[in-house]
């Protein structure tokens, strides 16, 4: 088997005159957990629709593990998909919903499933029309995390899930990596997204702006660094490569942001009394800030 779970090359979806996914590639080896960003409009949901075989690309191809996105019929065998609007079939339980995915999708661990269903506090006796949006997400969920599927695709997975349940869903991506399984996610919450993913893909105006570790992330931003000392400041700090925003906070400390590494600050910093250092580095939300702030993505 293919050693990326997902490949694209060169992908483009036109609807008319809008351009929502621009000439992308990427690829997701089997084994990661791989986080898709990008602000409303981005082209995530569209990439999406391309990798499942849901939407033709307009150019470009992409591969679910050694199969053609759009030959469906293969491709869904190796896939489960969460997508960011679950539809159930009204007039079914949670139970027999459960029970159908397993029997048609691609292999279930029914005890897995079971102990999913008891961890998102699922009551699967009722009928899936009196569900909430929550209680739909999580039924699709459990069915998904139970597969044996090698690759999880999963579209804001997690939107109308209360903070306890956000944690289930968090350990259970963690047992999904441990399986060895790949999982693609999509998502707004950033904190999620940093806690889980290995990597993640920037999508701004259906362009990839970034693909990086989420350390890798943190090194290209700027962290914050704080200094308390005794007697005079460091000297030349000003002058430090990747240092920028140098500003005397009160009596003995110091604060500068910092881009790159920080062994040149470390050495002007020595010269000082040093009696405290702190760096902050940024989260994601605060790099996710960066690449889109003032500008409009569109
Ligand atoms: N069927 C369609 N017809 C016309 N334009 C479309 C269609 N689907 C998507 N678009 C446009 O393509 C662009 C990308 O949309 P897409 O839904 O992929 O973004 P997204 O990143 O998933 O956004 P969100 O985070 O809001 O879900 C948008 O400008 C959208 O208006």
């Amino acid at each position: 088997m293919n050693a990326s779970a997902l490949r694209a090359v060169n992908l483009t979806k036109k609807y008319g005159r809008v351009t929502a996914v621009d000439d992308l590639s990427f690829e997701v080896p089997a084994g990661e957990v791989f986080g898709f960003l990008g602000p409303n409009g981005a082209g995530k949901s569209t990439t999406i629709r391309m990798l499942l075989g849901l939407a033709r690309p307009t150019g470009g191809r992409a591969w679910v593990f050694d199969t053609d996105a759009a030959d469906v019929a293969v491709a869904h065998r190796l896939l489960a998909y969460v997508p960011a609007d679950v539809a159930l079939w009204p007039q079914l339980t949670g139970a027999e919903i459960l029970h159908l995915q397993a029997s048609t999708g691609p292999g279930t661990d029914l005890a897995y499933r079971d102990e999913l269903v008891e961890r998102f506090a699922l009551d699967t006796a009722k009928l899936s029309r009196t569900y909430s949006t929550g209680n739909r997400q999580k039924i699709a969920l459990v069915a998904a995390f139970a597969t044996r599927a090698p690759l999880l695709v999963m579209d804001e997975p997690t939107s109308g899930l209360d903070p306890l349940m956000e944690r289930e869903f968090r350990t259970a991506v963690a047992e999904a990596r441990e399986r060895g399984q790949t999982v693609f996610l999509s998502s707004h919450q950033l904190a999620e997204v940093e806690a889980v993913c290995d990597r993640v893909a920037i999508l701004r105006a259906g362009r990839l702006v970034e693909i990086a570790s989420i350390g890798q992330l943190r090194g290209l931003h700027r962290a914050e660094v704080t200094v308390s000392y005794t007697g005079a400041p460091p000297p030349g700090l000003d002058a430090i490569p990747g240092v920028d925003g140098v500003e005397l906070i009160g009596a003995g400390r110091v604060r500068f942001s910092l881009i790159g590494a920080p062994a040149p600050a470390l050495r002007a910093l020595a010269a000082a009394e040093v009696t405290a250092l702190a760096i902050r580095e940024p989260n994601l939300e605060e790099i996710f800030l960066e690449y889109y702030g003032a500008q409009d993505p569109r």
